[in-house]
């Protein structure tokens, strides 16, 4: 459904824009239909960028974001707007998405304006219901509320209802739990898991290995904008090879803090390496292989 090709993101730093830092260098994974995929990585090293990328609310510097084939940079007009409509964003602070003024249920009725202009009142009303109702909150009682009247959880919740409207295909999920208590947290958790069931893809992207460990079929982990390990969940997580996953998963007592040790991102181009296929659908930066205690080892390259 999704498929990244080698794509990425410089942007120009310094006083006159001298400068050039890589946010995202040559990334490239897919997302399914009714998959989740974690994007997992410190602070910095390029996750929201890609989650804005995709989004197209930042521009791509090299390489495709394709979206069921078509390379979604190339979506004009009416067309764009139907790229909207199966894909999504949800993110992290569900407050800002909210204007204190307006009753929450708002951002519904711009959909509407937006998206449905012809259906009735009644049957608009009707699939609000539906689509509240879906993400496990009581419509009678969120309904016709101001966002102060509202907790965090319940405002991310209506804002996955509003994606959920617009029948969505793809969930662009950005740190959405990193601001919930732990049982709203496992609540979000537990909806994405539902809407997954009925074949939604979520890019789920986190700096938490462990939530990613919980959802995702597939994870990816990126560190200064590149692609280091990525496979199946259980195998990058069973038998991590590269010495940075490595030291994440060594960090997991301390993951419900965000990683404070933010790694600049590169501003030169460092020295990539390639992913190499070392077991199964489970790439590793370098070619690092994973032999349980002794994981970490890279082997010397076969030759040629
Ligand atoms: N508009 C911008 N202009 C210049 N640099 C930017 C811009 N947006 C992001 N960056 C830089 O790009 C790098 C990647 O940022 P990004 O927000 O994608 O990281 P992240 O992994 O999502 O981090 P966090 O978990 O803290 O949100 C960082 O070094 C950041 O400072």
């Amino acid at each position: 459904m999704l498929k990244l090709e080698r794509i990425s993101k410089t942007y120009k730093v310094g006083a006159f824009g001298g400068g050039v830092l890589h946010a995202v260098s040559d990334v490239s994974f897919d997302v399914a239909a009714g998959e989740v995929v974690s994007l997992i990585g410190e602070s910095g090293s390029g996750k929201s960028t890609i989650g804005k990328m995709i989004l197209r609310l930042s521009k791509v510097t090299s390489g495709r974001v394709l979206f069921e084939g078509t390379d979604i940079a190339t979506l004009r007009g009416s067309a764009l707007k139907g790229y909207y409509r199966q894909v999504q964003g949800v993110f992290q602070d569900p407050f800002s998405c909210y204007n204190p003024v307006f009753r929450a249920d708002r951002v519904f009725s711009m959909i509407k304006e937006e998206y449905f202009p012809g259906t009735s009142a009644a049957e608009w009303e009707e699939k609000v219901e539906a689509a509240v109702s879906a993400v496990r909150l009581n419509p009678g009682q969120v309904l016709g509320k101001y966002p102060h009247q509202l907790s965090g959880g319940q405002l991310q919740r209506l804002l996955i209802a509003r994606a959920l409207l617009l029948d969505i295909k793809l969930l662009i999920a950005d740190e959405i739990t990193s601001m919930l208590d732990a049982s709203t947290r496992i609540d979000v958790l537990n909806l994405l898991a539902e809407l997954k069931a009925r074949g939604l893809g979520v890019l789920f992207i986190t700096h938490d290995l462990s939530l990613g460990n919980y959802i995702a079929e597939r994870t990816v982990v990126l560190r200064r904008g590149s692609v280091v390990e990525m496979g199946p969940t259980g195998r990058v997580f069973g038998n991590p090879c590269h010495p940075y996953t490595i030291k994440l998963l060594d960090s997991v007592p301390r993951l419900h803090e965000k990683w404070t040790t933010t790694e600049p991102a590169a501003e030169e181009p460092w020295v990539r390496e390639e992913l190499v296929e070392v077991e199964p659908g489970h790439f590793v930066a370098g070619g690092y292989r994973g032999s349980g205690a002794g994981s970490g080892v890279r082997e010397e390259p076969a030759p040629r």
